[in-house]
């Protein structure tokens, strides 16, 4: 591996597969890993546990500038906590996913949230993988590979389903991915690849594949 720091950004769609990707090429390279949707959900605990309602737009923003945030930067290491408490298994949970998007749809609290990420990806020594909506265009524009994952909706769709099993029923499912794409895509655009960003369609691909084909592209771009 090159000892050159490298920042890699990724966008895409819920499911579409950024979260395992970037863990495995940080593996692959030895950089840290942020998921920045964490942090979105993270928020969403907090916001939850103070008591505020998701259409309390003032509430949801005062938590969220209030928050006292922490996430592992280690691939090999989910770990968040919020406020003192560990949200870890909870961010994950139908009801966060429900109702994360009162969060991200605001534009104060994505600042908020986008200022954090800039620090932690700036103090990744050797370089990070950070995956989300708005990493290639918003938080860091200038990373030195950008990529957007996509894949058919139906399939994003199936991969969800076959991770979360009977946690879920069909609207669950439809809401987590259908209808938060929509909610999340007021504000950010991770459907279309800005200029510069290149665009991996992952429909006919695993994981492996997947990782691969990233692994190559940073290749070209380290030369
Ligand atoms: N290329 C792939 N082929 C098959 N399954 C995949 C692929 N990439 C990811 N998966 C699986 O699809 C599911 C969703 O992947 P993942 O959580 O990485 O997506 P995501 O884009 O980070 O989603 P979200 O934005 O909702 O957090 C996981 O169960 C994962 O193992
Ligand atoms: N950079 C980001 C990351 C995430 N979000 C929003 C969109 C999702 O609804 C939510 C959780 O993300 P996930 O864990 O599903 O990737 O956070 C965003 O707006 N911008």
């Amino acid at each position: 591996m090159s000892s050159e720091r490298i920042v890699i950004a990724i966008d895409g769609p819920s499911g579409s597969g950024k979260s395992s990707t970037a863990k495995g090429v940080a593996r692959a390279l030895g950089l840290a890993y942020l998921d920045t949707g964490a942090m979105y959900r993270a928020v969403t605990c907090a916001y939850l546990d103070a008591g505020v309602d998701p259409s309390d737009q003032a509430g949801v923003i005062r938590e969220t500038l209030a928050a006292d945030l922490q996430i592992s930067t280690d691939p090999d290491l989910e770990q968040v906590v919020v406020n003192g408490v560990e949200v870890t298994t909870r961010i994950r949970e139908p009801e966060v996913s429900a109702k994360v998007s009162a969060v991200s749809t605001v534009a104060e609290c994505r600042a908020n949230l986008v200022a954090r990420q800039r620090a932690i990806i700036e103090g990744a020594a050797n370089g990070i993988v950070a995956e989300g909506r708005d990493i290639t265009t918003v938080v860091a524009p200038d990373a030195d590979v950008r990529l957007l994952l996509t894949a058919d909706p139906e399939i994003r769709m199936a991969r969800r389903k076959a991770e979360l099993g009977d946690k879920v029923d069909a609207s669950q499912l439809a809401d987590q991915v259908l209808r938060r794409d929509a909610d999340d895509s007021t504000l950010v655009n991770f459907t279309t690849a800005a200029d510069g960003v290149t665009h991996l369609d992952c429909t006919y691909l695993n994981l492996d594949e997947t990782i691969a084909a990233v692994l190559d592209l940073v290749a070209s771009v380290r030369g």
